[in-house]
């Protein structure tokens, strides 16, 4: 089991932010977690990755139950996380290199020095990624696009048991977002892929491989299953409280508000 949470719930201040989430992702599963603007995924996230404690319930993240074994940097070498968070965080005038040999110890910056291998290992990831080219310039003045790649190499330095991809492809424009999707849907068809968890609000993004979904509304599991059953025009409509269409194309979902027929003319 790679993630294992049973009636989890988050309060801050006077709020709860998450209540009663139940998600158990097996081996084999990629996960979209799709909600609106202050939906929880964020704090979702943050419990996952062990920097938010649950307030109450259980979770298990690859086999390591929190409260129970130590978790912090050993866990986090093996989750993988993409966020456009993560990019203020880089210390100014370290190189697109430096960040991905970074991944290697899940520390912002590099503070040890790293061996051949690891040198080797982050040149073909630079190399599969198509950012070989920019791997000696700064890291800040990179594009969103090029940012995005060097953050997807360095997450793969650990070789994770578990990707996070947290909005990444926000800042991107539609080419470097749908070269941006390609490369999650290479990444996704490789053996010993990590299992993904992809985090958005734009439904068009979701890909094939993306095989699960959890819809999350108010801090609650609206629903959770297969992605096709989750992604229909019955169960958005109700998940948004608005009348809308889903249309497939190409194994990816897009949608629109339904017109009714008055409006029309
Ligand atoms: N420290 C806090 N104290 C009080 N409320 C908070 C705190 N952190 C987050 N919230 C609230 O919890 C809710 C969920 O926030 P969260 O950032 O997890 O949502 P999100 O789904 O990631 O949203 P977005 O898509 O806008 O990033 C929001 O209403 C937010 O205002």
């Amino acid at each position: 089991m790679v993630l294992h949470m049973k009636d989890v719930s988050f309060i801050r201040g006077e709020k709860w932010i998450l209540q009663h989430i139940n998600w158990n992702i097996h081996e084999g599963e990629n996960w979209v977690l799709f909600g609106l603007n202050g939906a929880g995924k964020t704090a979702l996230l943050n419990i996952v990755n062990g920097y938010y404690y649950p307030t109450k319930g259980k979770v298990s993240v690859l086999g390591r139950e929190f409260g129970r074994d130590p978790i912090g940097g050993e866990l986090r070498k093996h989750i993988g996380f993409v966020s456009s968070s993560l990019q203020q965080k880089f210390h100014p005038g370290d190189n697109a290199f430096e960040v991905v040999l970074s991944g290697a110890y899940a520390s912002i910056g590099l503070y040890e020095t790293p061996s051949d291998e690891i040198r080797e290992k982050a040149i073909t990831l630079l190399k599969e990624l198509g950012c070989i080219h920019y791997a000696n310039r700064n890291y800040e003045n990179l594009s969103q696009g090029e940012k995005q790649r060097v953050l997807i190499a360095r997450s793969l330095m650990s070789n994770p048991s578990l990707l996070i991809l947290d909005e990444p492809t926000n800042g991107l424009d539609f080419i470097a977002r749908e070269e941006f999707l390609e490369t999650i849907e290479e990444i996704a068809k490789k053996e010993n892929a990590p299992t993904m968890v992809y985090v958005t609000h734009h439904i068009e993004e979701i890909l094939p491989a993306f095989n699960k979904t959890l819809l999350l509304k108010e801090g609650t599991v609206f629903s959770a299953g297969d992605t096709n059953e989750m992604i229909s025009s019955s169960k958005l409509s109700q998940f948004l409280s608005l009348d809308v269409e889903v249309f497939w194309k190409n194994g990816r979902p897009l949608v629109s508000k339904r017109i009714t027929s008055e409006k029309l003319f």
